[in-house]
């Protein structure tokens, strides 16, 4: 239907259709009834089949006069008659058909007018033939644009929602928009990696690094993090607005147009699904996110980043080549606050580490003074085994002596606690031993001055001898020493393995024994499922003294409650 009240529409190869058809439109369905006859449209010497997207169409025709039925539910009710009213109220009815609360917009090509169209098809040959490769070589990325429009179709109750239990998500501050897309969703609980990251990432701003098993919900982990961040500063810059339009100033503050995180995966499927996956979240927040990914077309990628989306997902070698190709938008991704890495074992291997490495760098150099956000995520732990976390971490925080020792030897937990507590008698020995010979030394030392002196008929100085009983760092010392020797006693008196154990098998530092039984059971298991084998099997041996919990952590807590008990 056009502006002018003319109505373009097709004839097959075997005639017209006949002067009534149908059109069917979300809501119901629409009948044109026409009153006049058509008349063929003069396209010059355009070709229409070499329009891809043109179909069975094998010539226009207009219709000056025509009548405009729709039907609501049972009963059609006519909209139109003459010309002029019937191009008011059609247009009107469509706009207005509702479709998921929301006002549904008529597509561009229905409202321009015919010859407007005739320009544009010429443009659109070389276009739709673009769009036509890039679907067929990439169905999936022809999905991106396909849900964004089903997404804002859906039809809903605004308040049916909130009859859905969401309880479990409510101490983890996630903003109201992003929980009614959950509800939506029927996530009602938050998996576990979700459950202990979003607390550190909403309220700490913590870096997180994360690992878990595949379909563990990474995603939301990272997700809800960002889009709350998002949503918060949106929530300022329109505070900023109103405050600078009160004061007459103009401020430039990063905000709402901004992109404002970056998240980069191996490979362009898991960015797709990434994408998907935050779209659906970020329903009703009104955050932009887009992908881009090798194999989109030039012209799509473009179309999607001039929307100026927040988030962006990426392949590192799309991203970068795009940066190099010196794409505005995607200019700015120094500056990005939030920035994660997905399945990073996956993005050391090689292939993909020269374009991280370059975008990481660029992002390290940017100028900007805020604090970056950042998420490394793994499915497997091979990252976290890669290599003394410290190493890449230092200076950032203290790890105490547990964690240390864990961090060195990522074997069996039951190992470490094992290899530990020896640790610990070693080290408790050293400690005695060095405190000793000190005492030693200055007692030779008085030895040796009180002998010399007594030979040579020297009278000796008090001061000149170390005093060994009386000062207080002196008995400072003592107390300490005993307090070393009492401790190492009590640890040697400990049995350091359980009884029962036959199998042996090497660790970095020692062999150690466990039952035979949970050996067998873990071999050819997941790391997972053989740590928990192994767990099952040193039940027993978990409550030994020996095992040193980190300081604040829950079993530590648990302990102190337990000795305070008794
Ligand atoms: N809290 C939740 N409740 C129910 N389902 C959830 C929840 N969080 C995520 N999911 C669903 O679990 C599935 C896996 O989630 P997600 O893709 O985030 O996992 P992942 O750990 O990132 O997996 P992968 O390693 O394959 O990327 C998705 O279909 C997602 O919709």
């Amino acid at each position: 239907m056009t502006r002018k009240n003319k109505m373009a529409t097709s004839t097959s190869k075997h005639g017209k259709l006949g002067n009534r058809f149908k059109k069917r439109k979300r809501g119901g369905m629409k009948d044109i009834m026409s009153n006049a006859n058509w008349k063929t449209v003069d396209l010059g010497d355009m070709d229409l089949s070499q329009i891809d997207e043109a179909g069975e169409i094998v010539c226009f025709e207009e219709l000056t006069d025509y009548t405009v039925l729709t039907t609501s539910g049972s009963k059609k009710q006519k909209i139109a008659k003459s010309p002029k009213k019937s191009e008011e109220k059609d247009k009107d009815t469509v706009k207005n058909t509702k479709t998921g609360g929301k006002k549904r917009k008529l597509k561009d090509d229905d409202d321009e007018p015919l010859k407007k169209k005739k320009k544009k098809t010429k443009k659109q040959i070389k276009k739709a033939k673009d769009v036509d490769q890039e679907n067929k070589d990439n169905p999936k990325l022809n999905d991106i644009e396909e849900e964004e429009k089903t997404t804002d179709d859906e039809t809903e109750d605004e308040e049916e929602w909130k009859k859905i239990d969401m309880s479990s998500w409510l101490n983890l501050l996630i903003p109201e928009p992003i929980l009614h897309a959950l509800a939506d969703q029927k996530f009602t609980c938050p998996t576990p990696i979700q459950q202990q990251s979003l607390i550190p990432a909403i309220r700490d701003y913590k870096d997180i690094i994360g690992a878990a098993e595949t379909g563990s919900g990474k995603t939301l982990a990272f997700g809800i993090p960002i889009l709350h961040h998002i949503l918060n500063i949106q929530e300022k810059e329109k505070r900023r607005k109103v405050k600078d339009l009160e004061t007459g100033e103009d401020h430039q503050h990063q905000g709402c147009n901004d992109l404002l995180a970056l998240v980069l995966t191996p490979t362009r499927e898991l960015a797709i699904q990434v994408r998907n996956h935050l779209v659906k979240v970020a329903k009703y927040t009104g955050i932009h996110i887009a992908v881009v990914v090798g194999g989109m077309s030039k012209q799509k990628q473009e179309r999607i980043l001039k929307k100026k989306p927040q988030v962006v997902i990426a392949t590192p070698g799309r991203l970068w080549e795009l940066v190099q190709q010196g794409d505005t938008y995607l200019n700015s991704v120094s500056d990005v606050r939030y920035l994660v890495i997905d399945e990073a074992d996956r993005m050391v291997e090689r292939g993909h580490f020269a374009e991280l490495t370059s975008i990481i760098d660029l992002i390290n150099g940017s100028k900007k003074t805020h604090k970056r956000q950042t998420f490394v995520f793994s499915a497997t732990l091979t990252m976290v085994h890669l290599g003394p976390k410290r190493k890449l971490m230092k200076g950032k925080f203290d790890m105490n002596k547990t964690q240390k020792l864990d961090d060195d030897m990522p074997v069996f937990p039951v190992e470490l606690k094992y290899l530990a507590a020896v640790k610990e008698r070693v080290k408790l020995t050293r400690k005695i031993d060095k405190m000793d010979h000190k005492f030693q030394k200055l007692k030779h030392q008085n030895d040796w001055f009180t002998r010399n002196a007594e030979e040579l008929d020297i009278e000796l100085d008090e001061d000149c001898l170390h005093d060994l009983g009386d000062s207080a760092e002196q008995k400072d010392h003592r107390k300490h020493l005993k307090s070393l020797r009492s401790n190492l006693n009590s640890m040697l008196k400990t049995t350091l393995f359980p009884k029962g154990f036959s199998a042996q098998y090497p660790t970095r530092g020692g062999q150690f024994t466990m039952p035979y039984k949970q050996v067998s059971s873990a071999v050819g298991k997941s790391a997972t499922d053989a740590v928990d084998a192994v767990k099952q099997g040193t039940h027993g041996m978990k409550k030994t003294p020996l095992v040193r919990f980190p300081k604040g952590s829950k079993q530590k807590n648990k302990h102190k409650r337990k000795k305070k008990n008794k």
